[in-house]
């Protein structure tokens, strides 16, 4: 490789992000056949000089058409098959991996990637590196201020800071000591923190652990321009023989279908940290919280329910002490003490397929309840745990998630009934973390897309709210929507056991019905309830 290349990108800012912007000659790189093809000639299809490599490699990619829109690429079905067949073979000479299983960063395919690029036509894999998109569209490592703001949720918002500050540090620090050491993975070549942001791009975002979460993770050329769909997936990823991968159809498959995979069980935390989209309703989306007590009594004051061993107190006095079963209770179910995990979540009930079928897993018209519910069982747990009003009340038994945490294993009436005020106490302060309700954000959105006035309006509201601002507004009301629809299941238990224990329901605030209307509620809007949210003071939010 020579001393000189350079694989560099302009507009680093070493403060905020890393900004990508990315020439098309950048590094070498021979200009893809799509964008080559003389203007004479008839368009060659989309990434025609990749599946006539895959193909000329011994694989085979029969079975698919690779479709291009201004959005990127993608696969379609190129003949009707049936269920079961294979639409692309890779043979192992194309995938791209490596040998240490070690490297939780992926560093290894980041370098490959690199390496690759700067080879430029030479590589072995230019067919593949030159067809990768020099942008990877609403990844917020690349948002601006802003957009990172307008997501208003710490556990992504704190995840993005980490890596970008990864980023800038192993460009500035580490491999720069590697280069004074003689050992450049990059043989003297110019590479900076944008072109390794757009390695880690699309490593992130292409990427495949076939063999397994601790076993190295490899790009699939051609297979990876397939798009993800949890309902509409219809090819999956496999083992072929000699090492290959291939996609097989899952079920039978019209020519000119769109062929979807599944990325796996992802939440838009990580739909959005890797791959620059999210779901709406995203089955498996959850909002982070950290447990701690004084979230749990902050979220009882907000209920109404009463603080545990003692007054909560206004003016933010420590908390009296916990009588010592509910601290062993709480060690018993790692939510603290030493080698405590706080990390907890509330979810959505239907990605556990105990809710009511209609996907909303909320407002479910009665019945039994499902096994597992809106939170966690170790936040269901642990509420319980702190809203209890002895240890007998826990079923005088040792703590453990699988008895204190099950949504279909209710405490006696008293104390389930506070659990589950404190719960919806509990998601009132997570939806008071954001500003703003769920309806002003859907404004937004309006506003952005068909703004009254004409011409002039729109450009001025498209300059408010960028494209990557309007991912994160899209973002925030996912959460928002998630916490309501968790608020109304919760609300709708509690109705139910009052019904059956003839105790009054109660509500967050001091008796204000929660919604289950789609309005947001104040949460730490009012009276007491807004002196316990408000202390809280962003604590809630895992990061
Ligand atoms: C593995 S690549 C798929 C091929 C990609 N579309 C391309 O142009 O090369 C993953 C990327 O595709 C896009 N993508 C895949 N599925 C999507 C979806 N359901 N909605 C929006 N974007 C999606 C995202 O940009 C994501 O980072």
């Amino acid at each position: 490789m020579p001393g000189t290349a350079r694989f560099t990108v302009r507009g680093v800012s070493p403060t905020r992000m890393v900004k990508l912007f990315m020439s098309r000659h950048t590094g070498g790189v021979h200009a893809s056949a799509s964008a080559a093809h003389g203007a004479a000639a008839a368009p060659p299809a989309p990434a025609a000089d990749l599946v006539a490599w895959v193909e000329s490699s011994g694989g085979s990619a029969a079975g698919v058409a690779v479709r291009r829109n201004e959005a990127g690429f993608g696969l379609a079905a190129s003949r009707d098959c049936g269920a079961g067949s294979t639409l692309v073979s890779l043979p192992q000479r194309c995938h791209l991996t490596y040998d240490d299983s070690s490297d939780p960063r992926l560093l290894a395919l980041i370098g490959q990637v690199v390496a690759h690029r700067l080879q430029g036509a030479t590589s072995p894999f230019a067919p593949y590196i030159s067809n990768l998109l020099l942008g990877v569209a609403g990844l917020p490592m690349f948002f601006g201020g802003d957009a990172l703001a307008a997501l208003q949720y710490p556990p992504v918002t704190e995840q993005v800071k980490r890596r970008c500050r990864w980023l800038l540090a192993f460009a500035q620090r580490e491999l720069a000591a590697a280069r004074r050491g003689g050992g450049d993975p990059f043989g003297g070549a110019d590479v900076d923190a944008n072109a390794l942001g757009w390695a880690l791009a699309v490593v992130t975002s292409r990427a495949f652990r076939t063999r397994g979460p601790d076993q190295p993770a490899a790009m699939l050329p051609l297979i990876d321009m397939a798009n993800h769909s949890f309902q509409a997936a219809n090819a999956k990823i496999a083992p072929g023989p000699g090492g290959s991968m291939c996609m097989v159809a899952t079920r039978a498959l019209q020519a000119g279908e769109p062929v979807l995979i599944s990325y796996g069980a992802l939440s838009n935390d990580f739909l959005l940290m890797d791959y620059g989209f999210i779901v709406p309703g995203n089955p498996h989306d959850t909002v982070q919280l950290r447990f701690d007590r004084g979230l749990i009594e902050a979220a009882k004051a907000v209920a109404g329910v009463g603080c545990t061993g003692g007054a909560l107190d206004d003016g933010g006095a420590e908390l009296p002490p916990l009588p010592a079963w509910q601290q062993q209770a709480l060690a018993s179910l790692q939510l603290a003490g030493p080698g405590a995990n706080t990390e907890v979540t509330i979810r959505r009930q239907a990605a556990r397929g105990g809710g009511n079928g209609s996907g909303s897993g909320s407002r479910n018209g009665g019945g039994e309840a499902a096994a597992e519910g809106p939170v966690d069982p170790r936040l269901l747990a642990g509420v319980r745990v702190l809203c209890a009003p002895s240890a007998a009340a826990l079923g005088g038994k040792a703590a453990s998630v699988e008895r204190l945490g099950r949504w279909d294993a209710p405490l006696a009436p008293a104390a389930e009934l506070a659990a589950l005020r404190a719960l919806t106490g509990l998601c009132a302060i997570a939806l008071s973390q954001f500003r703003g309700s769920l309806e002003e954000d859907a404004a937004l959105l309006a506003a952005a897309a068909a703004p009254a006035g004409g011409q002039e309006a729109a450009q001025q509201a498209q300059r408010q709210l960028g494209e990557d601002e309007q991912l994160a507004v899209r973002f925030r009301m996912e959460k928002k929507q998630l916490l309501l629809e968790a608020l109304g299941t919760v609300s709708h238990r509690i109705q139910q056991l009052a019904a059956g224990s003839g105790a009054p329901a109660g509500a967050p605030g001091g008796g204000r019905q929660p919604a289950g209307s789609g309005r947001q509620p104040s949460g730490g809007g009012r009276g007491k309830g807004k002196a316990a949210g408000a202390k809280n003071g962003g604590r809630g939010f895992g990061k």
